[in-house]
């Protein structure tokens, strides 16, 4: 049996395309044929299981060999193999019309197109690194004759009998001048570690050195010695492979150290499974969120069968949820084909609904089960909470119920409990229910107090998200408003429609008036004299909410257009008519002298807001010291 014959289908030669199109990704070669024996393997294993094969399995282990000086590498499997007629149907014809669809596809496309990498381009990418290939197989079939196909990277290609005595098959590549830096080990074992490390099959690549234990010297202390042991690149039975009733907490932990050796432990995780109407396993992590989440994405590892694909897994987890960890696996994920396809893909939608749903009932198990815990994870978790019901409305509907709001007390609240428990006392005079809150507990102290005083609740948001939240909680809250509390004076935060009387006359509102314009001396400002209680400040300074909004959605992305930015700072500036202070520069003899105290008031409210600072600072202190002297 020996046999000459062409691959083609087509007059057209794909190996230079092949070359020249997947350049940005030549190591996937190896993920492809590693894959290919651990697939034969499977098979053999599958078929001795259903007693269609009877004699012995052996130790299925592909290995993966490095020769560099032949400039070679191997990969052998104990797989099923192939007898000469399926190497003609599988690898002539099938893999090659397999590997010739996709040059059809992306010849076109730009050469380092990023879907490039996940694709499983098959047998044929050997031709990305090498000049010349040959598959020795010796098929399980009883009677079956060892093959040899070999085919030097153009269209012909040979098939010769062989002299394989052991069921398999082994890919001898002759790797290409320009492709060299794969006969490196440590190239090969990083591809390995890459691509196969959970793969279901152990794979072995060379050996290497263990520390043992060697008895004891003369002193009774323990003898250590070198040896040599097999180097297994996988765990073949990863964690989302085995059932969950198997497991303990300390099994995930240890799997989580695993893909992730530097991190800290994660808050909790849910271990997906799913047969119907797609397959889907893995597991998810919440880990503890650093308030700088960006470069924590990424970190979730899509696999096929135990293969890894990619861990850009953009459109196959909702965007909240890229701040987990972990690990899915599905077969039912279209990896060859283009990210717009993968969008509009139904089992790709059906995926992350499958998602979505799991992690909020998750959460909401945690929140039912033990909501002190809860609450207590509640800063790391409320970012992923707040970010899903954002963007996500079926998420949004189970995780309402426990998306929690902090007050300054530290008590915590669900919206409806929170809305609940100061409708009461924070009503205002259009019947809306105003939730007052901080940014900054520091910062904004005086402000919070002030609020106490009136024995308003104060909230605390000053997360990322936060300022998105907000506008978000307002359009689905019916009758509900969000106003920072230094975004006014107290009375109007809430305004109830209680004149308070002015003790002053129009004539001396007009004359401080007419001193803070002065004093304050900046026309972006506006001011105005109000009666407000006589224990409220002389002067409060506050910036407009919606302004504030603009800008605080701006600092955290996608807060409107670039207008905004530009926006200038106009301050409020209240002066409390009631105030002792404003009657004592009512009373003042001079226009100076009283220019000279509404300055300082306005201080003490920029010097309460943490805007002081600098020549402003000196002076104010001068002064301070010039009329407490007096
Ligand atoms: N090591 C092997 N042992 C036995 N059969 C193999 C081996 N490698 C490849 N084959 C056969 O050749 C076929 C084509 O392989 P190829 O890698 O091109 O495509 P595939 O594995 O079917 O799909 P994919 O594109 O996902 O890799 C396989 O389906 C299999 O039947």
């Amino acid at each position: 049996m020996q046999e000459k014959g062409t691959i083609s289908i087509h007059t057209e030669n794909i190996f230079p395309i092949i070359k020249k199109f997947l350049y940005s990704d030549h190591e996937i070669f190896l993920r492809e044929l590693v894959s290919n024996a651990v697939d034969a393997s499977q098979k053999i294993k599958r078929l001795a299981s259903l007693g269609e094969y009877k004699g012995e399995l052996g130790e299925l282990i592909v290995d993966v060999k490095v020769d560099k000086k032949k400039k070679t590498i191997t990969i052998s499997d104990r797989g099923i193999g192939m007898t000469a007629d399926e190497i003609k149907k599988y690898i002539n014809q099938i893999a090659f019309s397999g590997a010739t669809e996709f040059v059809e596809k992306y010849k076109d496309k730009g050469e380092d197109q990023q879907i490039i990498g996940h694709f499983g381009l098959g047998f044929y990418s050997a031709f990305m690194v090498a000049k010349h290939v040959e598959i020795h197989t010796l098929s399980y079939q009883e009677g079956a004759e060892p093959a040899i196909w070999s085919c030097d990277g153009n269209t012909e290609f040979e098939i010769k009998p062989g002299k394989k005595k052991e069921r398999g098959t082994d890919i001898i590549l002759k790797i290409a001048d320009d492709s060299e830096e794969f006969l490196e080990d440590h190239r090969i074992q990083g591809i390995l570690d890459k691509y196969s490390k959970f793969l279901p099959i152990p794979i072995r690549f060379g050996e290497k050195e263990k520390q043992e234990e060697d008895g004891e010297d003369k002193d009774g202390k323990k003898k250590w010695k070198t040896v040599k042991v097999d180097n297994i690149i996988n765990n073949p039975t990863p964690l989302w492979t085995r059932s969950p009733s198997d497991l303990t907490d300390q099994d995930y932990l240890d799997f989580y150290k695993e893909l992730y050796p530097f991190s800290e432990e994660p808050l909790f995780w849910i271990h997906l499974n799913v047969d119907y109407p797609f397959n889907l396993t893995g597991i998810l992590y919440f880990p503890k969120l650093k308030k700088d989440f960006e470069f924590q994405k990424n970190k979730i590892q899509l696999y096929s069968r135990q293969v890894f694909i990619t861990d850009e897994v953009k459109d196959i987890v909702p965007d909240f949820l890229q701040l987990l960890h972990g690990v899915i696996d599905s077969p039912d994920i279209p990896l060859n084909v283009s990210r717009s396809y993968l969008q509009s893909d139904s089992n790709v939608k059906k995926i992350n609904g499958y998602i979505t749903k799991k992690v909020a009932d998750k959460l909401g198990e945690l929140f039912k089960k033990d909501r002190k815990a809860y609450e207590e994870k509640w800063s790391d978790i409320g970012v992923f909470v707040k970010y899903g019901i954002i963007s996500e409305d079926k998420f949004e509907e189970k995780a309402k119920d426990y998306a929690l709001l902090k007050s300054t007390e530290g008590k915590f609240y669900n919206i409806d409990e929170y809305k609940a428990a100061v409708e009461a006392n924070q009503t205002n005079k259009d019947k809306s229910v105003v939730f007052l809150y901080t940014t900054d507990e520091e910062q904004q102290h005086g402000y919070i107090e002030t609020a106490k005083k009136r024995s308003y609740n104060v909230l605390v948001l000053d997360g990322p998200v936060d300022s998105h939240f907000i506008n978000h909680v307002e359009q689905k809250y019916e009758g509900v408003t969000l106003k920072r509390v230094d975004s006014d004076v107290i009375d109007k935060l809430i305004d109830k429609d209680e004149k308070k009387e002015s003790v002053l006359s129009e004539d001396e509102q007009n004359k401080v008036t007419e001193a803070f314009k002065k004093a304050v001396n900046d026309e972006k400002n506006t001011i105005t004299v109000e009666p407000m209680a006589t224990d409220d400040l002389p002067v409060t300074i506050t910036l407009p909410e919606f302004i504030r909004r603009m800008r605080d959605m701006q600092a955290t992305g996608g807060g409107g257009p670039m207008m905004f930015g530009e926006m200038p700072l106009n301050l409020s500036v209240a002066v409390n008519a009631n105030h002792a202070f404003t009657k004592k520069i009512v009373a003042a003899e001079s226009e100076d002298e009283q220019v000279a105290l509404a300055k300082q008031a306005y201080d003490w409210a920029l010097l309460s807001q943490g805007m002081l600072s600098g020549k402003k600072l000196t002076d104010f202190i001068n002064r301070s010291v010039e009329l407490a002297s007096k």
